[in-house]
């Protein structure tokens, strides 16, 4: 049984809201408990571009794994790194690499943090490249789980538009299409690093690339004191609590799909301010979705209209050109 804690305030009338979903709802039959929460999905997306979901999940297992990764040596790790963050093949990226607010416009110079990416599918198949097997196997049941809970979550998006049910899951599948899923793993920062400057922050302001990015935050996110995701609304920062949900933000794609209705959310992730969280590290795990890259994401409402659309691939490959230059 899934409690949802209170619907959550932030500054003004937007909300963040927190809906729960079964990943058997079915959209076809909506019930009065099913349009609330698309009311409310669809309501927070529109102001926020963020909506916490509540479901029966655990991340225990690729959590564990990936701490586990992250505690080996730079030169373990490094055997792990097949090119630049964004190549196709995934793999480790170390701290110093990544300058991910460069995409958005924000100079806070290169990110405070390392990562792991790895991608499933049958023609990129993450057992072909040499990436640790433990890591492998969790991620794999992982990006399982996290492929149905995008299904669901493109049909409540079919929904909000009065579009048929399949409307965008047609753009996934058959893939491969641009899902990924990346460990990201942020050092203590009582260690000082060379690589990185005093104005680094662990991650800095963006927004995400592509469509829906569903993400594990680390628990202690939450509290005082240890930084963390927040979340630009309005014209404030917000602190995102997820409290045991998952938080999903729409990328950039949803609004040349939405005509802008509804919003990529600026967001970045805080250095600590206590001095007991800056002797800690931060996980999350963020996964990311996309249709397929020669996909044309036009306004699902308004039409293709003049010279409209985007490129899904195209738009994907010039923000992760700009993320690590
Ligand atoms: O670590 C986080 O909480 C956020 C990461 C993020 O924004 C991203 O990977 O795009
Ligand atoms: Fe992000």
């Amino acid at each position: 049984m899934v409690v949802i804690p209170d619907s959550y305030s932030t500054s003004g009338s937007a909300k963040i809201q927190r809906v729960y979903i079964s990943p058997s709802s079915d959209f076809g039959t909506p019930s009065e408990a099913m349009s609330r929460n698309l009311r409310l999905f669809n309501e927070s997306l529109s102001n926020t571009g963020f909506v916490i979901i509540h479901l029966d999940h655990d991340p225990s297992d690729i959590r564990t794994a990936a701490s586990n990764f992250f505690e080996a040596s730079e030169s373990d790790k490094m055997r792990y790194n097949f090119g630049s963050y964004g190549n196709p093949k995934g793999g480790y990226t170390p701290v110093g690499v990544e300058d991910v607010g460069s995409t958005s416009g924000s100079e806070t110079g290169k990110d405070w943090v390392e990562n792991y990416v790895f991608r499933v599918h049958p023609d990129n198949d993450a057992a072909d490249t040499n990436h640790p097997k433990e890591l492998v196997e969790a991620g794999r049941v992982y990006f399982e789980q996290m492929e149905a809970l995008l299904k669901v979550l493109l049909k409540m998006a079919a929904a909000s538009f009065d579009l048929e049910e399949d409307y965008f899951n047609k753009q996934f599948w058959p893939g491969p299409n641009g899902n990924a899923l990346r460990l990201a793993h942020y050092p203590p920062q009582s260690t000082s690093s060379s690589t990185i400057s005093s104005s680094s922050i662990r991650y800095g302001a963006h927004t995400d690339y592509q469509a829906f990015t569903i993400l594990s935050p680390d628990p202690t996110d939450d509290l005082d004191g240890y930084g963390g995701l927040e979340v630009m609304v309005g014209e404030e920062w917000v602190k995102v609590k997820s409290e045991g949900g998952l938080v999903v933000n729409a990328g950039d794609l949803w609004v040349d799909w939405t005509g802008g209705r509804w919003k990529s959310g600026l967001h970045r992730v805080v250095n600590p301010s206590s001095e007991e969280a800056m002797g800690k590290s931060r996980l999350s795990v963020p996964f990311f979705s996309g249709p397929r890259p020669e996909t044309l994401v036009f306004d699902v409402l308004g039409g293709q209209g003049e010279g409209g659309g985007v490129m899904a691939g195209e738009h994907l490959r010039r923000k992760l050109e700009r993320s690590n230059l």
